[in-house]
């Protein structure tokens, strides 16, 4: 049988997709299902981790159905994942002992201001190059795990039993019959459990957040051998991991210093590839994996992790009930010529870089009676970008040469005013590829590479479609101006809940 296709996982945030990819790099099918979001307290959020393993297991079977292709001509699978999301599970029976703490969850913030008071955030940047925040997944699993010691339910729980893991683990693991407890060097370096330059995990960090070493996955390169997925009769080999983040990096073909992609999904992720030296921010950005291969040293990254984006759309849409559909917002805001003095900070989930305020929460700055729907639905999209262009910022100031060009991809760059707007913001033009699944397709990319469906990295780069560069346009000096009243906007939701 020849083996002409791959299959990529994308398991998002806002939900799960699985896509068949030809020999040519197009996409010939796909499966998607939005997932359920848990808000069982204000600022915690939680996704139910059989609900994604039944929707990747329908995503997979309902993609190759109507691909009309037989799984067996499927070369490889690659998965990507959103990062930090984690959770535990019993490995004889396969039950989830708590449903996923999401990464956007604030509920660990005490306990990072608590660990900030003993003054060891220094030691865990220096260890992992992250800043310590409820985001990653450290705090989130010393959570679960008090949770589990404390709960009547697990009183005779034996600890051996137990896996954490975050959502590539917990898939992984179902997907090869429970055979494979792995992640890659990309999401483990989002748990604050990786030492970044050994990569491999800390015991000083394993030990300063009370998880047994003996619960965590093994972690290997990106780029490798995770196991055979069981499908019925076939088996398909596993052959690239990622953070969903660092996937869309590879997508783009930024495997070197000065190229930078933002994913706009639930967040908006800004990440620049590095080379193989870890770069240290003056500005609060992370240093991370990239992704890594058997035989090749490790690739590093800086990244401005945004914490809210798209999901203010939903939140518009599901929240508020201000719009039906995400689509609407462009022609809403379209609709009217400026914001009308309306600011609008996402700080729904916190604030991320370059602020890291835990406690930050969203407003709306500079309402009036004249102030109509169309304007906060624009507001809301104007600070998408004002975001995207703070980090910027600072990306610019921490390497070596500006950013010239943008390059987008992600569910809300689908948006015309968004990306106009970003184009405006920053000065530089916007490229928006024709395919806007890029973490899919750098997962796919990868696996095929490595299944040898592909031989040349390069060339699968450059054979994908642009859709359309946005141009910094007129109205360019009048945006950036306005940049300065958002930043304003921005201090005064600091420090919130506290
Ligand atoms: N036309 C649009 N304008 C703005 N936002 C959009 C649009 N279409 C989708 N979105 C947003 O994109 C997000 C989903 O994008 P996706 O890349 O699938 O996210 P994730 O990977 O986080 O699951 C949702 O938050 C949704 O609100
Ligand atoms: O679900 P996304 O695409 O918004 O990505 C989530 C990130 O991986 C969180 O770090």
């Amino acid at each position: 049988m020849t083996q002409s296709y791959v299959l990529a996982l994308d398991l998002g945030t806002t939900g799960n997709r699985a896509i068949v990819f030809n020999r040519e790099g197009q996409i010939i099918a796909q499966a998607y299902r939005e997932l359920t979001q848990h808000y069982p307290k204000p600022g915690w959020l939680e996704h139910d981790p059989i609900q994604i393993w039944k929707d990747t297991h329908w995503a997979i079977e309902t993609a190759i159905r109507q691909a009309k292709i037989a799984p067996d001509e499927i070369a490889a699978m690659g998965l990507t994942v959103q990062r930090e999301t984690c959770l535990l599970w019993d490995k004889t029976t396969g039950e989830p002992l708590h449903r996923a703490i999401v990464w956007q969850d604030r509920r660990t913030a005490d306990l990072c201001h608590q660990l900030r008071d003993r003054g060891v955030a220094a030691d865990v940047q220096a260890k992992t190059g992250l800043v310590l925040d409820a985001y990653f997944s450290a705090t989130k699993l010393k959570w679960l795990l008090d949770w589990v010691k404390a709960s009547p339910k697990y009183a005779d729980l034996d600890l051996t039993n137990v896996l954490a893991g975050t959502i590539d683990s917990w898939v992984l693991w179902n997907l090869t019959g429970r055979a494979v407890h792995a992640t890659d060097h990309s999401n483990a370096s989002r748990t604050m459990l990786m030492n970044l330059a050994q990569q491999d995990w800390d015991e000083s960090l394993l030990a300063l957040f009370e998880i047994p070493p003996s619960l965590m996955p093994e972690i290997r390169p990106s780029l490798g051998d995770f196991g055979q997925a069981q499908l019925g009769d076939t088996s398909i080999p596993v052959r690239a991991i990622f953070g969903d983040q660092q996937a869309a990096l590879f997508a783009h073909g930024c495997n070197h210093p000065g190229l930078i992609k933002c994913t706009y999904g639930t967040g908006a992720f800004l990440v620049t590839h590095t080379g193989t030296e870890i770069v240290r921010s003056q500005h609060q950005l992370l240093s991370t994996i990239a992704w890594t291969q058997t035989g090749h040293p490790a690739g590093y990254a800086i990244e401005g992790s945004m914490f809210t984006a798209g999901a203010c759309i939903q939140w518009l849409r599901d929240g508020l009930n201000l719009i039906q559909q995400a689509a609407e917002t462009s022609v809403l805001a379209d609709q009217v010529p400026d914001n009308n003095g309306v600011y609008f900070v996402p700080a729904l989930s916190g604030l991320g870089a370059p602020h890291w305020d835990m406690s930050a929460r969203g407003a709306f700055f500079g309402l009036t009676g004249g102030v109509q729907r169309a304007h906060m639905v624009r507001a809301v999209l104007e600070a998408i970008a004002y975001q995207v262009r703070d980090v910027v910022q600072a990306v610019n100031d921490d390497c070596d040469r500006p950013v010239e060009i943008l390059k987008v991809d992600g569910g809300a760059c689908q948006n015309d005013f968004l990306m106009q707007y970003q184009a405006d913001v920053l000065g530089i033009p916007v490229e928006r590829p024709a395919v806007l699944e890029a973490t899919a397709q750098g997962a796919g990319f990868g696996a095929g590479l490595m299944a040898g469906l592909w031989s040349d990295y390069s060339q699968l780069i450059e054979s994908r479609a642009i859709d359309r560069v946005f141009e910094p346009s007129h109205r360019a000096p009048q945006v950036q101006q306005q940049f300065q009243s958002w930043i304003q906007a921005v201090e005064r939701t600091k420090n919130w809940t506290d």
